[in-house]
């Protein structure tokens, strides 16, 4: 007897979520409210209107919403998410007039989280407002020099370093950061502070909540909760006029209790396409009175211009079928995910020992130091690599100009993993294509898991057979090859390691006199 998978009860505020397909794109003259000096910042970025999203949001913040309620937005991939909560974030903080850190926006990768930076670097200094990146692309040094205003030294004076806490300033209003990096800072970088800041936006929440990543949600929750009950009211506000130094009141209050109030609750935006309903995970976020934003009924969404295909073939000759397929697409920039790091490696190794294929195709994976693979995704933006051969590192969140395919090398595990997948195409309303090649034995597996997304009937795709004997003689060659590279790299590999032993065997004191 099958046993029925109990369902995770919906939290009550779940059940009325406002429906973004309500809304429709509107030109930026025409959104209320909205500062022109950000008209012109989104004009140079070649935006003329605002997505579905993005006014929906604008209606819950800088519209009648006010900001009241802490928002959890649920809507598709490339639907335009980052916009939706960085242009009211910096419109509310546009009239700010002293410079702390006021909003912080949490990524779970280092690629994402400069995609993100740029975007608010594209509107924030058009109204005075400085961003700033914490991911730990530079060294500690660097990153703290850029984050914190050190006070003028004259000439003469001589601060103690010790001493000069009072004295640091933030250098940024709003902050976009990984979850580690953010720790460093709160554990040890002085001056920094988040005892001023009202916006929370915690982008790709369910990957997110999925680690702990040192405890950075409980940490930022206690150093920004209500201090309106701290337990020495007095001496707070004894030591802000003692010292002059700006203090921020916090309220917790009820939905409408801050309108016209100078120091709000801290404000939380959480997003994704594919949002946790899971209480326990939704009440780490210690949400205050939640709105739920979705698109459509259905709980997870592919972009309407998305066509899914699957390719069926034996397990052994898919190397030979993905050949044939990037072949057929010629130059149209592609990823190809695969399931594990080391996947990604051998089937990259493996199709550029294929001989000219007429395409530059790189691999993009967890595996390889972060300098390589920002260098790599340059390529890949530039034009300049036509094909990323991709682990899960690349499944969310990144956006890239003209990604036409994506295919499923091997069939993802969760819908989830195929929303994020398929969802590197077709973006900002534009057409994409997402090819899987199954074997026959899993095409009943991915037909019921793309039901999940509404997403019935999913038409074959054939690689003409030609195509595919045509190439047979230079997949043997090539696989011939792959073994000989893999033994080499084994052999590097063991080498590397075992002086590596030795160096660290060798006492300290011998290594610096060799
Ligand atoms: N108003 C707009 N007009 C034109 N293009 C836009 C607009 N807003 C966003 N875009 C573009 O749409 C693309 C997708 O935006 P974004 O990366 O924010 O999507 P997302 O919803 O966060 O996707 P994902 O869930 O995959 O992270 C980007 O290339 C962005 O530049």
């Amino acid at each position: 007897m099958e046993v029925k998978k109990r369902s995770t009860p919906i939290l009550p505020w779940m059940r009325s979520p406002v429906d973004v397909n309500q809304f429709e794109a509107c030109a930026l003259n025409l959104v209320p409210c909205l500062d022109p000096r950000l008209e012109v910042a989104l004009d140079k970025m070649g935006f003329s209107s605002l997505f579905p999203v993005q006014v929906a949001v604008w209606q819950e913040t800088i519209g009648p919403g006010a900001f009241e309620r802490d928002l959890c937005i649920n809507s598709p991939t490339g639907s335009g998410k980052t916009l939706a909560y960085a242009l009211p974030i910096v419109q509310k903080l546009s009239t700010r007039s002293v410079k702390c850190l006021r909003a912080l926006v949490v990524l779970p990768t280092r690629d994402l989280a400069l995609q993100v930076k740029e975007v608010f670097a594209a509107i924030a200094p058009a109204v005075g407002l400085s961003v700033g990146l914490a991911v730990g692309q530079s060294s500690i040094a660097d990153e703290i020099s850029e984050l914190i205003k050190r006070p003028k030294l004259e000439a003469g004076i001589c601060y103690d370093p010790e001493n000069v806490t009072c004295e640091l300033q933030s250098s940024v209003d709003i902050l976009v950061a990984t979850p580690g990096r953010l720790m460093d800072h709160i554990n040890s970088t002085k001056g920094f502070t988040l005892e001023h800041l009202c916006y929370l936006v915690v982008d790709e929440t369910d990957r997110l909540l999925r680690e702990a990543y040192q405890s950075w949600l409980p940490t930022v929750l206690q150093l920004t909760q209500s201090n309106e009950e701290s337990l020495f009211p007095l001496a707070n506000s004894f030591l802000s006029s003692t010292f002059g130094s700006l203090k921020t009141i916090r309220r917790c209050g009820v939905e409408r209790g801050f309108k016209g109030k100078s120091h709000p609750r801290l404000v939380k935006m959480v997003l994704s396409a594919t949002l946790t309903q899971d209480p326990s995970k939704l009440a780490q976020l210690n949400l205050h009175h939640p709105l739920l934003m979705t698109t459509g009924k259905r709980r997870y969404q592919l972009p309407e211009k998305l066509e899914s295909y699957k390719l069926i073939c034996e397990s052994n000759l898919r190397p030979l079928y993905l050949v044939a397929l990037l072949q057929e697409l010629g130059e149209e920039k592609c990823i190809v995910f695969t399931s594990s790091t080391e996947s990604t490696h051998r089937l990259c190794t493996l199709l550029n020992l294929f001989g000219d294929l007429g395409i530059k195709i790189k691999e993009y994976s967890g595996l390889q130091r972060q300098s390589r693979r920002s260098k790599t995704l340059k390529s890949f933006r530039e034009g300049k690599v036509q094909v990323l051969v991709s682990s899960d590192a690349m499944t969310r969140g990144m956006d890239v100009q003209g990604v036409r395919n994506v295919i499923n090398y091997d069939i993802p595990a969760y819908i989830k993993t195929y929303i994020h997948r398929a969802g590197r195409t077709a973006r900002a309303g534009q057409a994409g294509r997402c090819f899987t090649l199954l074997h026959k034995y899993e095409v009943k597996r991915f037909k019921k898991m793309l039901q999940k997304a509404d997403n019935e009937s999913v038409p074959h795709y054939s690689v003409p057979s030609s195509s595919i004997e045509s190439l047979r003689a230079a997949y043997n060659s090539a696989l011939g090859k792959l073994k000989e590279t893999v033994e080499s790299e084994a052999s590097r590999k063991r080498k590397f390691g075992s002086k590596f032993l030795k160096l660290s065997r060798t006492k300290p004191t011998d290594r610096r006199k060799g």
